[in-house]
């Protein structure tokens, strides 16, 4: 594609005509992937910055430079005031728009995404249509699976998902959008269609410095949905039970609708009855009331199924596709997925990694045992410093028992972290115990839990590498809870 037609909206350039002529192959934000007559876009970035690395793109073949800031170059240097708002229009421009001609659901909140992205992807699939899938756990395209590194990747990443999605004849894309997908641009030049709020609690507070902000990024979403009025129908979808609802229905540029247990909502949950392996309630939609016994289990999984119903609804699925659907659809990896290798107490892997959704799993739990609660507990490194005291003190409320250990503790110190962990837990000593090392905790919870008993290890889910000091290693809950009692003499 030519330079002018890449860049002709972006603010105030002036092109040489010769520049505008130049044909651009590819475009890359990492010089080390550069090929030979493609545009190099510089970032900055938290660890390094993009303009330190353009002559290593020149010397790669780049043909033209993108920049915010005074580099040197042999090759014309296009410069913008914010590279990656410039990143999200030429990636856009360099696909052809792919969004504006795919419907795009998107999810936000602070937990529930991957879990509604799931639910809808098996309603539409049952529905007969190709879906593509963005998300924590992997991106989809089609049957296709891709590996990723974020929940919400760039915009470069994005784009080409979406032209790959498109050229695949992907017919819904239903994607997870992060608060740093929003903060960071990443979704710059998406056009959503049905914007979905699970919730918002505390987490990424690294990050955002205070809630208002977390919130003022997720917001960002359902005030985006108002980019293009061609026609397309949109709409937002708002947990009603929540908070935030009020000020996310001001903030929606298109109509709302909500769902909800406790408030008055469009699409409601009643006459629930939970336990551990089944969910039975009554879906009540402004189209009719359907019973759903679903194998996703606790209180929570019931908002995600009201989000999804919701969405798909509005979608103009049928209410019968919805509800056969969440009859059969299996529980998602490492969302409150039961482990059983015959051992004669439970076992639940769950991705719990904020103080609302170990409060919630626990909370959950305890409806659902008759022994003890055991709960097997860590926080990531480089995350968050301010939820640490927070989910330990879920884990010691709601539980019987804790074990406190490492998550991925990345760059820091494993002790540390756990040293954050209790230090608000005066009182509780007798009732935790700390082992860093995660697979010893998880065999000392298989060693001391009995028939009856209920264990959650909590925090990794589907994860399936545990990175300490910069490293990835192999590392599974649930096969190592497995490997555990297996080993384990009665
Ligand atoms: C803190 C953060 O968000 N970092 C993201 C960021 O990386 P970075 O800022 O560290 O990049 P950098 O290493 O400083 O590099 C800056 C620029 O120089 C370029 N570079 C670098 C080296 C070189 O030799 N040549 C070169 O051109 C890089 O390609 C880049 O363009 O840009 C990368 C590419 O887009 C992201 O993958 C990366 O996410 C990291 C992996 C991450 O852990 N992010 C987390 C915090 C995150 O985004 N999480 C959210 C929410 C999760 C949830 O709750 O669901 C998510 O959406 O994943
Ligand atoms: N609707 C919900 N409300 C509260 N907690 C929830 C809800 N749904 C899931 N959870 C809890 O949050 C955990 C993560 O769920 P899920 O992966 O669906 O969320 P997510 O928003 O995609 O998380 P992430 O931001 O890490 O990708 C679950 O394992 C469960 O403990
Ligand atoms: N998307 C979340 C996942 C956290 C999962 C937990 N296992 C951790 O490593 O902290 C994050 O990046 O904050
Ligand atoms: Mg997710």
């Amino acid at each position: 594609m030519k330079l002018s037609e890449l860049i002709q909206t972006l603010p105030f350039i002036s092109l040489t005509e010769e520049a505008g002529e130049i044909e651009i192959t590819a475009i890359y934000t990492d010089s080390r992937q550069v090929t030979p007559g493609s545009l190099f876009i510089c970032i900055e970035g938290f660890q390094t910055d993009g303009h330190l690395y353009v002559q290593d793109a020149i010397e790669k073949g780049a043909r033209v430079i993108i920049a915010e800031k005074e580099v040197e170059s042999k090759v014309p240097v296009i410069y913008v005031n914010d590279s990656v708002r410039a990143l999200a229009i030429i990636a856009s421009a360099f696909y052809d728009s792919p969004t504006t001609a795919l419907p795009l659901i998107g999810i936000t909140g602070t937990n529930g995404k991957t879990t509604v992205s799931y639910l809808l992807d098996a309603i539409y699939n049952h529905f007969g249509k190709k879906t593509g899938v963005i998300g924590t756990i992997h991106n989809k395209v089609g049957e296709r699976l891709k590996e990723t590194n974020n929940t919400t990747p760039d915009a470069l990443i994005l784009q080409q998902l979406f032209h790959d999605m498109r050229n695949s004849g992907v017919e819904q894309v239903i994607m997870e959008v992060s608060s740093h997908g929003l903060d960071l641009g990443r979704v710059y030049g998406c056009d959503f269609d049905t914007v979905i709020f699970t919730n918002l609690s505390q987490d990424h507070l690294d990050y955002h410095k205070n809630e208002f902000n977390y919130f003022f990024a997720k917001s960002q979403l359902f005030s985006r949905l108002g980019n293009t009025y061609d026609g397309r129908r949109k709409y937002s979808i708002i947990n009603a039970d929540d908070k935030y609802v009020g000020m996310l229905k001001k903030t929606s540029a298109f109509p709302t609708i909500t769902y909800g247990i406790d408030s008055e909502a469009d699409v409601m949950a009643d006459d629930i009855e939970l336990s551990q392996d089944c969910t039975i309630f009554q879906l009540k939609t402004p189209v009719g009331t359907v019973k759903i016994t679903s194998r996703l289990t606790g209180k929570f999984n019931i908002y995600n199924m009201l989000a999804a119903a919701s969405a798909a609804l509005i979608n103009d699925i049928p209410l019968h596709i919805i509800k056969d659907t969440l009859q059969v659809v299996p529980p998602i990896p490492g969302r409150f997925e039961t482990v059983d290798f015959g051992q004669p107490f439970g076992v639940i892997v769950d991705y719990a990694h904020t103080p609302h959704a170990v409060k919630n799993i626990l909370e959950t739990c305890k409806e659902l045992k008759t022994g003890k609660l055991y709960c097997v507990l860590g926080c990531g490194g480089d995350r968050d410093p301010a939820k640490r005291p927070l989910m330990a003190r879920e884990a010691v409320w709601h539980a019987d028992y804790a074990i406190f250990t490492s998550d991925n503790p990345r760059t820091e110190d494993p002790r540390a972290i756990i040293d954050d962990m209790v230090q608000a837990l005066d009182g509780y000593e007798q009732t935790y115990e700390i082992i860093i090392d995660r697979k010893a905790a998880i065999e000392k919870a298989m060693s001391i839990a009995e028939a009856g008993d209920l264990v959650v290890i909590a925090g990794k889910g589907h994860e399936t590498y545990q990175e300490i000091a910069g490293e990835k290693y192999p590392f599974d809950d649930r096969i190592v809870a497995k490997n555990a009692f297996l080993n384990k003499e009665f």
